[in-house]
């Protein structure tokens, strides 16, 4: 389980949350819904150790971020826009963030790529990437060493219908996996309609407001 119990965050004097206590549960899309500034990235922020509770602890499986380890462990990450180099490939974006961890093949990320349809382009520089095919890059960057946790800030956003139905697909498997988490957020309705769980941020809290189970 991913846990928030007694959180509260604010910043400058200006409270986003107060008193949060939810759980997240694995094997479910996990949906986060607010509206604009309501909270949603610093939501994932805190869930990865980004930013960092006033009170309260996020709790992940067996461990206490920011006291056990600083950050989420084994976790895609996509929140805002990762600092891509302009004048470097899309490739080449990947595989300097693939060197960190050393996990994943050039030939496993282009296999990613191709599934995207991304294979064409990725030999070219991200400046020149249109919005969709940074969205992809970003997706990518977050899948392709097989975590067991996605934090997913807007992933469908800027995809086009064949690329969102992929994406939908690959989640879908992903979930099933054990112990596979999915946390996502869309200012859309139709990715909301697929959720198990929706989370609302409303009035500095965090409800539950549906759960299939
Ligand atoms: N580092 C920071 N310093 C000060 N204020 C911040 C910081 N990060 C977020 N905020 C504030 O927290 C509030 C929530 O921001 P957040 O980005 O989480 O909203 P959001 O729900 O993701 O919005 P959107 O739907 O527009 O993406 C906003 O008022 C924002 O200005």
């Amino acid at each position: 389980m991913i846990s928030l119990k007694g959180v509260s965050k604010s910043y400058k004097g200006i409270t986003i949350f107060e008193d949060v206590n939810i759980t997240f549960m694995p094997n479910k899309w996990n949906f986060i819904e607010g509206v604009n500034g309501s909270g949603k990235s610093v939501l994932l922020k805190l869930i990865c150790g980004f930013s960092k509770p006033d009170t309260g602890i996020v709790t992940v499986d067996d461990y206490v971020i920011g006291q056990d380890c600083d950050f989420i462990q084994n976790a895609g990450i996509c929140i805002n826009s990762p600092d891509f180099f302009n004048n470097l490939s899309g490739m080449d974006n990947l595989l300097e963030i693939a060197k960190i961890k050393k996990i994943v093949t050039k030939n496993e990320i282009y296999q990613f790529c191709k599934l995207f349809g991304l294979e064409e382009d990725i030999n070219k520089k991200y400046k020149y990437y249109s919005l969709g095919m940074k969205q992809k890059l970003r997706i990518i960057q977050a899948i392709m060493e097989s975590p067991n946790i996605l934090i997913l800030d807007e992933p469908f956003d800027a995809l086009d219908k064949q690329a969102k139905q992929i994406m939908q697909n690959y989640l879908n498997d992903f979930i099933k996996k054990e112990n596979h988490y999915l946390i996502y957020t869309s200012h859309s309705n139709e990715h909301k309609e697929f959720a198990d769980v929706i989370y609302s941020i409303d009035a500095k809290t965090i409800k539950q407001i549906k759960n299939v189970e």
